[in-house]
């Protein structure tokens, strides 16, 4: 387990009004996203499995695939960072070096005599050099030459990794979550994403740009992660409970927000607990202000235990409720639309198992979804919400979609 940077506020300021988050819909105007790179370059037939993708991506038609997302977020006039960067711009930090020397060194799987040499060789590196590692990670056979003998490099098959790869970095969404003008830095539940957030941890920290960025959620460690955050209108946030986040994380979370005053009511809702369902945003996104696409298999049995101040420090929970009506009730509409697929059961479990009920919002009724889930999307078009396509026959191999690769930074406030 990451321990929490503690947060410092010495470096130079960023410019204009601090960035903020209080939807899912407002106009989108800056946001995080993972060019993918080297670290994919690591999948194999043999590791994909543990490293959470469905196949071996080809690298260069992924970050093809990436590029024209970037494109076409930018070309809506939104400003697109990429994490890379952003690590090497937060590495020139002596303490954000220091961290992420430490996040990456293991010295249960090095012994202290490896670990040591690793350390004092990734101390000396260049920002650039050791964002690639940080990132891509190291088998044993790149191992600078070791001093002396060891005998874990002895033991070790040159293609082991004496630091892991990072390819889910591609899902920015999960690995910080903005609430407001603060930023959560989440808990993965994967061991192979674990290290991401030492990754998102130091950039917050160091990174000029997010000097004056304050923390939500503190150093908790029970599982949360980004996907099974939604926020459905400000004040109000829905966290999905399965395969990733827990009970424990959501109630963390839930506290956390209430008593900063981030949050009026938190939905807990229920997931199954498995692959094609792992965060909240692979079964519902929104689409517009009153609006979600819902995977229909979902859409009338996903309930929601609504989390709010007691009035005396303390937290009430009340439901289960159906979670369109907790929704609803919660953000102060009469009902929360939801775009009805009308799919055949198999056509809607296909398209949910390729993301397409992962939608991204630019801006009210208009989002960013894969073109392969050709039914999905011309149901949406149908319910007046613009489609912005990209392809993703090889980013999808990750099995995460166009919110999956992005973490909202910024957006203008719904009016
Ligand atoms: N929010 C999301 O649904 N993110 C997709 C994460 C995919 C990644 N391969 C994972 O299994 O964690």
């Amino acid at each position: 387990m990451t321990a929490h940077i503690e947060h410092t506020q010495s470096a130079t300021p960023a410019p204009g009004p601090a960035p903020r988050v209080d939807s899912e819909v407002g106009p989108l105007r800056t946001v995080l996203l993972h060019r993918p790179g080297a670290e994919l370059k690591r999948l194999t037939p043999r590791n994909n499995d543990q490293l959470l993708f469905d196949g071996v991506p080809w690298v260069d038609r992924a970050q093809e695939e990436h590029d024209a997302f970037a494109g076409v977020l930018r070309s809506r006039g939104v400003e697109v960072l990429l994490l890379g960067d952003e690590l090497v711009r937060a590495l020139h930090d002596d303490r954000a070096r220091i961290a992420g020397v430490h996040s990456a060194v293991d010295e249960r799987r090095l012994g202290i005599h490896l670990a040591d040499a690793l350390r004092s060789h990734l101390s000396g590196l260049a920002p650039e050099a050791l964002a690639t590692i940080l990132t891509s990670g190291m088998t044993f056979e790149e191992l600078p030459a070791a001093e002396g003998a060891s005998l874990v490099r002895r033991m070790h098959q040159p293609g082991d990794f004496a630091v892991d790869p990072l390819p889910n970095l591609l899902f920015t969404r999960d690995s910080s979550v903005w609430v407001g003008d603060r930023v959560a830095i989440t808990s993965l539940a994967m061991p192979a994403r674990g290290r991401e957030t030492a990754l998102t941890d130091l950039i917050y920290a160091y990174h000029p740009r997010f000097a004056k960025t304050g923390r939500a959620y503190g150093a908790h460690s029970a599982p949360l992660e980004g996907g099974d955050v939604l926020l459905l209108a400000p004040g109000v946030l829905a966290i999905g409970v399965g395969e990733r986040t827990t009970p424990a994380g959501a109630e963390s979370f839930a506290r956390s927000a209430l008593a900063d005053g981030l949050a009026h009511t938190v939905l807990a809702v229920p997931i199954a607990q498995q692959r094609a369902t792992m965060h909240l945003d692979t079964v519902c996104t929104m689409v517009d202000r009153d609006a979600v696409v819902m995977y229909p298999a979902v859409r009338d049995n996903l309930f929601a235990y609504p989390v709010r101040q007691d009035g005396s420090g303390g937290v009430r929970v009340s439901g289960p409720s159906p979670f369109l009506e907790a929704a609803a009730e919660a953000m102060g509409i009469d009902r929360l639309r939801v775009i009805d697929t009308g799919l055949d059961a198999v056509t809607a479990e296909r398209e949910q198992w390729d993301d397409g009920n992962n939608t991204l919002a630019v801006g009210p009724g208009l989002v960013v979804a894969y073109e392969r889930n050709v039914e999905t999307n011309a149901r949406l078009e149908e319910a007046g919400v613009e489609v912005l396509r990209i392809s993703g026959s090889e980013l999808g191999s990750g099995r995460g979609g166009p919110r999956c690769m992005s973490c909202p930074i910024d957006r203008a406030p719904l009016v």
